[in-house]
């Protein structure tokens, strides 16, 4: 078997062109138009170039984008205060603080800080706790996606057990209220977990977030499973990679996302859908 690639890249791409037709029928009804402000404090390479891409993103579906470069020695206290600007800002829907935050910031904080109907990341635990709770609002961007990369198989979910490897806030947690909302039965696991290797071979749906390149062995997959890869690991010679071993995965597979081309740009195509969200649920 050869697993079918799962396109996040022109998935996602057709997320924007629905999006930019939205944006325009509001701009013809005369409604306000979305707007969207992303806060990078310090410069980590990597995090200028995701913020960049938002930004670009943002202005590609017609989207109004500002952006705050602060300096890595910002104060936690100023941030906080930027945030409240924001929050009562009322021209603006979506309010994103790029994570990681420089040691000195509490990110839970920040994260608690930002006014829940502007948490476009779906961070805030109101929203997480919404998810939990079977009535999601915003929702967070990777799991969101992800989801989205699932439906586009047309593999029904209900029963489905489903491996989530890596436990994070920001994707794991949430990427498995997700798939029980979806009907999956769930395996969270995580550094302490026993056995992983006898629980991705039961697999029927693997997503793996913990970041290291090949982590997942393609022999670990089941025959005909679906393989989600989260992790964007770049090599020396500055090839990106994911945490599963892709081409021997592609071996067992049924469905299987690319690094890049995944995952990524399917986090960018719903934190712009989060934005509009916000402004029609929210604010208009
Ligand atoms: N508050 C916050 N929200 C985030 O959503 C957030 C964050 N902080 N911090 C960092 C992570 C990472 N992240 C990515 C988004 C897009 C790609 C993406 O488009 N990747 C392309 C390749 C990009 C490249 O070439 O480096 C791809 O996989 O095809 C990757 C990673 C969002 N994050
Ligand atoms: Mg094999």
């Amino acid at each position: 078997m050869t697993a079918q690639i799962i396109d996040g890249k022109a998935i996602s791409q057709s997320i924007r062109t629905q999006l930019k037709h939205k944006v325009s029928a509001r701009k013809t009804a005369g409604q306000r138009i979305p707007s969207l402000t992303v806060i990078l404090v310090g410069a980590d390479p990597a995090s200028q170039i995701y913020v960049e891409n938002k930004r670009r993103a943002c202005e590609e579906v017609g989207f109004i984008s500002r952006s705050y470069d602060l300096p890595s020695d910002t104060s936690e206290a100023d941030l906080l205060t930027l945030i409240d600007t924001c929050n009562d800002d009322v021209s603006i829907d979506g309010i994103l603080v790029q994570l990681p935050l420089p040691e000195h910031i509490e990110e839970s904080k920040v994260i608690e800080r930002i006014r829940p109907d502007k948490d476009v990341d779906g961070f805030h635990p109101y929203n997480v706790g919404r998810l939990a709770q079977r009535i999601p609002v915003l929702r967070s961007c990777t799991p969101m996606g992800i989801m989205t990369l699932i439906k586009s198989t047309g593999v029904d979910t209900y029963g489905l057990d489903a491996v989530i490897v890596g436990a994070s806030n920001i994707v794991g947690r949430p990427m498995t209220l997700e798939l029980l909302l979806a009907g999956c039965t769930t395996t969270t696991c995580h550094r302490f977990t026993r056995n992983l290797e006898d629980k991705v071979k039961q697999a029927d749906l693997v997503i793996v977030a913990v970041g290291k390149p090949g982590f997942i062995p393609g022999s670990w997959i089941k025959p005909g499973a679906i393989v989600i890869d989260v992790g964007i690991n770049r090599q020396k010679d500055g090839k990106l990679v994911g945490d599963v071993a892709f081409e021997s995965a592609q071996q067992h597979a049924a469905w299987i996302t690319p690094v890049p081309g995944g995952v990524g740009p399917m986090t960018i195509a719903s934190l712009l859908e989060n934005t509009l969200y916000a402004a029609e649920e929210y604010h208009d």
